[in-house]
């Protein structure tokens, strides 16, 4: 019986009515989940995620009954393709069971974890060791905890990951999909994902070869010639951070101008006596300062601004919450009056001016235009908050600083943050593609890991590693099942959407200097395009938002121009060897 468009409407409508139940009340009992991890509030998460599941396969197996190929409304036609894809809830009951156990059990094992000192306490990820992480200088103690978090976590995941493999592949087949890298890429409606993604990759390698150079030079000044080679791999547990992912915490190390060392904002905000709800008001002022919306009561009444001090165990990772009934939206974050916290918070604040805008759309649209628009929002509000002259106006800073030498060590700044993580963002999921496609086999899991490490990040662990370890266990997005490529296209992104809404904001100069700030011009056009939510083709958004349709690396190029320059000029006088070439890193079989 041929269903027609009415009868679909209909449907949709029915869909609606009961999707935001169901959802929210998963959603809520998710987040009681992760802000108190118990036995009874997993029950009761995996209870609701079945009830969920249930209700996507209803609709899911129904959707397919129509014919949307000759309906006329394209809305139509676009919520019910989406409905289509039922990922995990095509499985059989059992496995979707055993599926949703093994995620809570990644999942809570990473959040969990802790490693001990030998007498006296033992140290949670957030803040403590990522605290060594950051600040330590002593190569000893880095190691510890670096290798302490991998044999708490990654070693843990290793056999449970290997059934989440199957599991998943077997998931994304149901839905017809070759394995789950392919139903997790088909998020960007773009049968050349993987080909523009390289392409985009390859026009950024100068600049990250660049960096890598030069800061290869300056922990050679400080670690010597026994820690660093100056024409290999860099160690990976020197990079003030615990997966070498952003670099910002060794600025001191790699300061281009010493004699002009930057304002230590961290210390400003202590000695302001910043806590943990300004911070949330200051990146929320932000965005009604552009005319955007404000979060409602509900957000300041239930969002988890700091880990509990009642002993609850919780997921310290940031995350924002959208609630799907139109008023309830969230941020868990365990926060520190830090800098780096504050930016982070403005990307979670990100998220959240995302679902505030779309809150009017179907359930099906509630998503940003693809996932990585979803991650650029609240990332490029952060290139206007992170300028120096934001900071100066919020009085964060003292001075300007913006002789030509402070200014090299400003974009140094940034760089460390956003460069060194370009080729981090892009191997996470060049990893977990390969695995779930066959070309990792499971036996050789570690191994590969570390050489796609290698190749694109030039690291190489601090001490062998083996095939009982599972390093890339110990990445959250990876024990949370979390894709990640989102963030490498958002990294370019988000610069694109910077160089539109400071072009917007009639910002003139240099694209580093610009903030968006109170900027009425900047907030329409950024509203324009968050409201439409995943209703159409992405690069019909980036054209409403950029006016061009594809992803382009020249406005990360632009502003990051001055910085290149100089980076060029110093690694030609240095002599430095680009790259890495010929090197492999010591494995034990
Ligand atoms: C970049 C990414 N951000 C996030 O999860 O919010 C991360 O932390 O690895
Ligand atoms: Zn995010």
């Amino acid at each position: 019986q041929l269903y027609n468009e009415t009868v679909a409407k209909a449907f949709l409508e029915f869909y609606e009515r009961t999707a935001q139940v169901v959802w929210n009340q998963f959603m809520a009992a998710a987040w009681n989940y992760v802000t108190n991890i118990t036995k009874k509030n997993q029950e009761e998460m995996l209870y609701k995620d079945v009830e969920k599941s249930q209700h996507t396969l209803y609709f899911g197996t129904r959707a397919r009954m129509f014919k949307i190929a000759n309906f006329q409304d394209s809305d139509v036609k676009r919520m019910l393709s989406k409905l289509l894809n039922v990922d995990k809830a095509a499985l059989p009951k059992e496995e979707l069971r055993e599926y949703n156990e093994i995620l809570a059990y990644m999942e809570t094992t990473y959040s969990m974890a802790q490693v001990c000192l030998n007498e006296g306490p033992c140290l949670p990820l957030e803040p403590d060791l990522e605290e060594v992480m950051a600040t330590s200088r002593d190569q000893k103690e880095l190691l510890w905890a670096w290798q302490g978090w991998r044999d708490a976590v990654g070693r843990q995941l290793r056999m449970t990951f290997e059934r989440y493999v199957q599991l998943s592949n077997k998931a994304a087949n149901l839905n017809g999909y070759q394995d789950m890298g392919a139903l997790w890429r088909s998020k960007y409606e773009s049968d050349t994902l993987q080909e523009d993604l390289e392409q985009l990759f390859q026009e950024l390698q100068p600049l990250y070869l660049n960096l890598h150079a030069y800061v290869r030079r300056s922990l050679y000044r400080f670690y010597g010639p026994e820690l660093i080679d100056l024409r290999g791999p860099i160690p990976a547990h020197v990079l003030g951070n615990m997966w070498a992912q952003s670099w910002v915490n060794i600025l001191d190390l790699a300061l281009p101008f010493p004699e002009k060392p930057p304002e230590d904002i961290t210390k400003i905000m202590q000695g302001q006596h910043w806590k943990p709800e300004k911070m949330f008001q200051e990146a929320e002022k932000f965005f009604t300062s552009m005319g955007l919306l404000s979060t409602p009561p509900e957000f300041w009444k239930n969002s988890m601004m700091e880990r509990p001090t009642d002993g609850r165990e919780v997921e310290c990772h940031a995350s924002a919450w959208d609630f799907y009934n139109g008023k309830d939206f969230r941020i868990k974050k365990c926060t520190e009056v830090t800098i780096e916290d504050l930016l982070s918070i403005f990307h979670q604040m990100g998220h959240i001016q995302y679902f505030l805008q779309y809150k009017n759309l179907s359930v099906i649209f509630r998503a940003g235009a693809n996932p990585a628009f979803e991650e650029a929002v609240g990332s490029v509000v952060t290139l206007s908050a992170s300028s120096h002259k934001h900071l100066l106006n919020r009085g964060l800073l003292s001075q300007q600083h913006q002789d030509k030498e402070e200014e090299v060590n400003f974009l140094m700044s940034v760089a460390l943050e956003k460069i060194a993580f370009i080729p981090f963002a892009y191997l996470m999921d060049l990893f977990r593609w390969k695995v779930f496609d066959g070309t990792i086999e499971k036996d050789v899991y570690n191994q590969e890991w570390w050489n796609l490490r290698l190749k694109y990040q030039g690291l190489c662990p601090p001490i062998p590693r083996t095939e009982e370890d599972f390093d890339p266990g110990a990445k959250f997005h990876i024990s949370a099942s979390l894709p990640y490529i989102r963030y490498f296209l958002s990294l370019v992104l988000q610069f694109q959407f910077h160089e539109a809404l400071c072009k917007a904001s009639g910002h003139m100069g240099p694209l580093h200097r610009c903030d968006i700030y109170n900027s009425k011009e900047a907030g329409k056009l950024l509203e324009d395009v968050l409201k439409l939510g995943s209703s159409k083709p992405w690069p019909e958004v980036l054209e409403k938002m950029t006016g061009e349709t594809k992803v382009s690396t020249k406005a990360l190029m632009t502003y990051f121009k001055p910085l290149l320059n100089w980076l060029v000029t110093e690694n030609v006088r240095q002599g430095e060897i680009l790259g890495w070439p010929d090197f492999s890193c010591s494995f034990e079989e």
